[in-house]
């Protein structure tokens, strides 16, 4: 057991999908796992194990925002020795081609949180890992899906007032815990990937609806299981 987190040593594997959603996470374990077991319930941030083509994986979700998701990240790569850990994600679109359900791949994360610069002293640049982004891509060409590498940024504020610098800089996305994902995963020597599905707009007022983000995002969790297994 960990400060916030109910599993033995063990029972979380060494590669990890990290959703946000805890309902998001049980959908996959269902779906995709074999022998799932849920291995965590503390808050309510449901954690399952099982096993995927043969190989052990732990989905489990992190809650919304980098303070609470940090404590998770920290605990998975710190206490249980996580090292290959994915976060999929949902954004918002920032740039105006996007549509719907489109899937980003973070090469990095820009972030004006506060808590970026508590994990580190300073002002670290959160990269997605070159082998777990590259692995990802390719995936996905054989697969025939279209995805979108680039910059997201990871907000603090879920409603804060927006400006459109990011957008004008080529940021593709927004969301809430990608950076701390990147500096936590650094400091612990994990590597780390955040994958996003689009489910809402600057341009449009399309949105998913609270199942779509739980049972619809299938084509970005194939995606994610494939590449966790090949470390
Ligand atoms: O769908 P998840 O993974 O929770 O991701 C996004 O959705 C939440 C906000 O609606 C934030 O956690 C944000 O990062
Ligand atoms: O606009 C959005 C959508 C999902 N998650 C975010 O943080 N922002």
């Amino acid at each position: 057991m960990s400060f916030h987190i109910g599993a033995q040593q063990g029972q979380i594997a060494s590669r990890i999908l990290l959703p946000g959603d805890p309902l998001r996470a049980k959908y996959i374990a269902q779906q995709y796992l074999t022998g799932a077991v849920c291995v965590n319930k503390v808050r309510g941030a449901y954690a399952y194990t099982g096993t995927y083509q043969g190989k052990d994986i732990t989905v489990m979700g992190t809650g919304m925002g980098m303070p609470q998701a940090t404590i998770y990240f920290t605990e998975l790569a710190r206490d249980y020795g996580t090292k290959t850990m994915v976060r999929i994600g949902t954004c918002g679109a920032w740039q105006p081609d996007m549509k719907l359900m489109d899937i980003v791949l973070a090469t990095g994360a820009c972030t004006m949180s506060g808590m970026n610069r508590r994990i580190f002293p300073g002002e670290f640049a959160p990269i997605a890992d070159f082998e777990l982004l590259n692995t990802a891509y390719e995936i996905a060409g054989q697969k025939n899906i279209p995805v979108r590498p680039g910059l997201i940024n990871s907000l603090d504020a879920f409603y804060g007032d927006k400006s459109d610098v990011w957008q004008r800089y080529g940021v593709v996305a927004g969301e809430m815990e990608g950076a701390a994902l990147y500096t936590v995963a650094a400091r612990y020597g994990a590597r780390a990937l955040t994958m996003l599905s689009v489910c809402d707009s600057h341009y449009s007022s399309d949105e998913l609806t609270a199942e779509q983000k739980e049972q619809s995002l299938d084509t970005m969790v194939q995606i994610a299981l494939d590449t966790a297994v090949a470390f």
